[in-house]
């Protein structure tokens, strides 16, 4: 073959590799992705408008002592979007020049105190890997839920979200005798007994409910907007469902259930750690109590 024709095929064949699918960008909102400084690959979506700050009413909350409380505003303005400072101490600046009032174009670097964040377009090709870091950063690669950084993290926000107000409910669950599965079945047995405690957690505890694996065979699940009945109830529901379950090892059944303790959040609960251990408690008494059963606390105790 001559070797001007055998280039041209080689190139052809490199070139049908490169557009394969996978390499695609993908379609996705607008968004900010901290590329630098604390809570690095953290990524907020962008509607039209948002004010990002330290606490309390805004939209992207960074919770950084470096950012101020209301540090500036981005929203959409001619097809694009454009930021104004807001009289923050660390001032605001983008592509490292300090701005009061600019235009903020795909891909420009937007400095908000210690943390840099990159302006990512729907057909970004950065998108993907974004969000392939984000799910490791974030998922329990085991069950695909929640892993226990996150599942924290977005406690904390969903506490502050209600400041003692609203109604947040906390699911805490772990297998039963679990040691014993893995003894009797194998581990590997036992970690398939736990990714489907994943998927009924998945299954039966549909958005907002955010289910999490906090370490082990211990879950939770977190249900913003739900009071005690209600909280009550989805444990209740994911207690019978694990126990419906039928899994098996080489024909013989491995049999699974959980415990359950349940809180819901109270005026005095001064963190979102208090509402943790007061689940975590009732877990403790629900196992004492004989396993497989769902109990149910205030902070004054059992109710
Ligand atoms: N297969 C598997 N086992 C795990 C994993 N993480 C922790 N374990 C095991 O889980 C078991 C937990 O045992 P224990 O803490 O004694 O609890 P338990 O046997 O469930 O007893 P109760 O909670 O009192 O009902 C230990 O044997 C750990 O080795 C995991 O990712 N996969």
């Amino acid at each position: 073959m001559e070797e001007k024709t055998l280039k041209a095929r080689l190139l052809n064949e490199h070139t049908i590799r490169v557009q394969a699918p996978s390499l695609q960008p993908e379609n996705r909102p607008w968004c900010l992705v901290v590329v630098a400084g604390p809570q690095i690959g953290a990524r907020f979506e962008l509607d039209d408008a948002a004010i990002i700050g330290r606490e309390g009413e805004v939209d992207i909350r960074l919770g950084e002592p470096s950012v101020s409380r209301r540090h500036c505003h981005v929203f959409r303005k001619r097809g694009g979007y454009w930021v104004t400072d807001l009289g923050a101490t660390n001032p605001t600046r983008v592509n490292g020049m300090q701005v009061k009032a600019s235009p903020l174009l795909e891909g420009d670097l937007l400095t908000v105190g210690d943390l840099m964040l990159k302006l990512l377009g729907p057909k970004s090709p950065e998108n993907a890997m974004v969000a392939a870091l984000h799910d490791q950063a974030t998922k329990d690669q085991l069950t695909g839920l929640a892993n226990r950084r996150y599942f924290r993290a977005e406690m904390e926000k969903a506490f502050s979200a209600a400041r003692g107000l609203g109604e947040v409910g906390l699911v805490v669950l772990d297998v039963d005798h679990f040691k014993h599965i893995n003894d009797r079945f194998g581990h590997p047995a036992g970690d398939r007994v736990l990714a489907a405690v994943g998927g009924v957690l998945r299954r039966h505890a549909p958005p907002p409910a955010l289910p999490g694996r906090i370490g082990g065979e211990e879950f939770a699940v977190l249900l913003p907007g739900h009071g005690k009945e209600r909280a009550v109830k989805v444990a209740e529901t994911l207690r019978e469902a694990l126990q419906a379950q039928t899994l098996d090892e080489q024909g013989e059944p491995i049999p699974v259930t959980a415990s359950f303790g349940v809180t819901c959040l109270e005026p005095g609960d001064a963190a979102a750690d208090e509402l943790y251990s007061r689940a975590d408690g009732a877990l403790y008494e629900a196992k004492r109590a004989g396993r497989n059963r769902v109990l149910f606390v205030t902070a004054e105790g059992a109710a």
